[in-house]
C-alpha cells in the first residue's frame, strides 16, 4: 500500500491509499524536530486504534517545509524499507512540467494540486488552497502550472492582528451576521471574512480576465466551505484534492 504524506507549514497529513481509495488518514502538527522513530510509533498506534493491519510498501511526500523531509525519509527507509518519491526533487517526474521563471522553486503542494486538478477537471483551472498561506494555482489548458497568487492565510491574518495590536484578542474565523461589527471580535471577524470574500472574487476575476478565457475554480482546504456559503466563489470544493494529486504523481512515476 502507498503512504501519502502532505506536509504543510501548519499541519502534516498522512494517508493510506490501497490503489482504489484512501483507507485512513491522520493529521498532526508539522514539527521539523519529529524524528522518523516518532512518526513510526505514532503511525503504528494510529493504525492499531483503527484495527488496520496494512503493509506499507511505497511512499510519496510533498513538503512545503524542506527541513521535515529528512526525518520523513528516515521513516520510509528505516521502517518501510522503501525510498520515497519527494515531489519537487529531480527524480520525481511530474505529469506536465511547470512553466515559470528560470530558477523559481514552486511549492510542491502547488505542483500536487495542479496534477490533481488537471486529472479531475482538465485544463484552464484556478486551484485555491486554504492553508497557512492561501494559494491560487493557475493550470494551463495542457495541465502545466503557470504561476498564480500567494496571499496570507485566513488564520495567519487573524493571528497577525492579535500579535501586532495590544487590544486585539485572539479570535476564530466565522461568518459574521453583519458587516458592521458592534464589538471588537465582530469587527475583526468582519474584516477578515468579508475581506477574504472580496480577495477571492477579485483575484479569480482578474486571473480570468488576464488569461481571456473561462476557467474553472476548484477549492480545497478546510475553510473553503465557510467562504462558499457566503457567496458563490468556487465551481467545486474538493476536500481530498492534495492527497489525490499525490496518488496521480505516484502513478505517473510508476508507469
Ligand atoms: N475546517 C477548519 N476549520 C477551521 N480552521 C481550519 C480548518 N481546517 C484547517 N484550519 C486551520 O487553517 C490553518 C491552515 O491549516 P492547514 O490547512 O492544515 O495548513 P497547511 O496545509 O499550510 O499546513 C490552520 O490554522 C488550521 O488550524
Ligand atoms: C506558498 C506556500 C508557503 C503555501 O504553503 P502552505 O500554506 O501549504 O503551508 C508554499 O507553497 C511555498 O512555500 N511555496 C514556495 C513559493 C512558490 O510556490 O512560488
Ligand atoms: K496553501
Amino acid at each position: 500500500m502507498l503512504l501519502t504524506i502532505d506536509c504543510g507549514n501548519t499541519n502534516t497529513v498522512f494517508a493510506i491509499w490501497d490503489g482504489t481509495e484512501f483507507v485512513a488518514s491522520w493529521r498532526r502538527a508539522t514539527n521539523a524536530h519529529s524524528t522518523g522513530d516518532e512518526y513510526y510509533t505514532w503511525l503504528r498506534t494510529s493504525m492499531t486504534l483503527r484495527s488496520l493491519d496494512v503493509e506499507i510498501t511505497e511512499c510519496i511526500i510533498s513538503s512545503t517545509v524542506p527541513r521535515v523531509v529528512f526525518n520523513l525519509r528516515v521513516l520510509c527507509d528505516r521502517y518501510y524499507d522503501t525510498r520515497p518519491l519527494v515531489v519537487g526533487k529531480p527524480d520525481c517526474a511530474l505529469p506536465v512540467a511547470p512553466r515559470v521563471d528560470a530558477g523559481t522553486t514552486v511549492g510542491p503542494d502547488r505542483l500536487v494540486n495542479t496534477a490533481a486538478g488537471f486529472d479531475r477537471h482538465g485544463g484552464d483551472l484556478i486551484v485555491v488552497d486554504f492553508g497557512t498561506a492561501t494559494t491560487f494555482d493557475v493550470v494551463d489548458h495542457d495541465g502545466a502550472y503557470v504561476g498564480g497568487v500567494i496571499a496570507p492565510g485566513v488564520n495567519l491574518s487573524l493571528e497577525a492582528l492579535h500579535m501586532a495590536a495590544a487590544a486585539l484578542p485572539h479570535v476564530d474565523i466565522t461568518q459574521p451576521q453583519r458587516v458592521v461589527g458592534s464589538n471588537t471580535v465582530a469587527c475583526m471577524q468582519s474584516g477578515i471574512f468579508w475581506g477574504y470574500v472580496g480577495l477571492i472574487k477579485e483575484i479569480a476575476a482578474r486571473i480570468k480576465s488576464e488569461r481571456s478565457r473561462p476557467m474553472k475554480v476548484v477549492s480545497t482546504g478546510g475553510l473553503a466551505p465557510l467562504f462558499q456559503q457566503a457567496d458563490t466563489l468556487f465551481d467545486v470544493y474538493e476536500d481530498d484534492l492534495t492527497m489525490h494529486g499525490l496518488t496521480v504523481i505516484h502513478k505517473h512515476n510508476k508507469e
